[in-house]
């Protein structure tokens, strides 16, 4: 019953929902989002986990942070040190395993400064064969 009364605010919330790609410099249509920016975006568990590498996360960073107006909020949660996780059986995809000084510098790299980082590291008992993360980055930063 409470997941219901969530999933109708939501809906009466949410106005839209675009396609979006982070791999390209203009991650969603032109026009689909208002010319001044947005003033917060919220992305979990995505970035690392389409990059194939350090320098690819670092540039979708880059393209996500056009959508924001400069002061705009960035709101990134994302794992640490893991390299896959299996999205069904058998389909293991590779995930590029980032450190905590990792992510603060793709973030300077890429015109943010960093507001509050918060790191949670997973118990053993959480560890439990589906990937390898190692624990996970809670991220509030703004857009220079
Ligand atoms: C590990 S899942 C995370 C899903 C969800 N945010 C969560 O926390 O459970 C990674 C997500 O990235 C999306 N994705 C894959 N390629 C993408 C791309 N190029 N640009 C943006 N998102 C992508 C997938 O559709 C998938 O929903």
């Amino acid at each position: 019953m409470k997941g219901k009364m969530k999933a109708n605010r939501l809906r009466q919330v949410v106005s839209d929902i675009l396609p979006v790609d982070v791999h390209c410099s203009q991650p969603v249509a032109p026009d689909s989002l208002p010319s001044t920016g947005a003033d917060c975006l919220v992305s979990c568990f995505c970035l690392e986990s389409v990059s194939p590498d350090l320098p690819a996360f670092t540039r979708a960073l880059g393209h996500i942070g056009k959508l924001l107006h400069p002061g705009g909020h960035l709101m990134l949660i994302g794992a640490l040190g893991e390299s896959y996780y299996f999205g069904g059986p058998g389909v293991r995809i590779p995930v590029v395993p980032l450190n905590e000084a990792q992510v603060c510098e793709s973030l300077r790299e890429t015109g943010y400064t960093l507001i509050r980082l918060e790191v949670y590291t997973l118990p053993q008992d959480m560890r439990v064969g589906v990937d390898d993360v190692t624990g996970v980055f809670f991220v509030k930063a703004k857009k220079d």
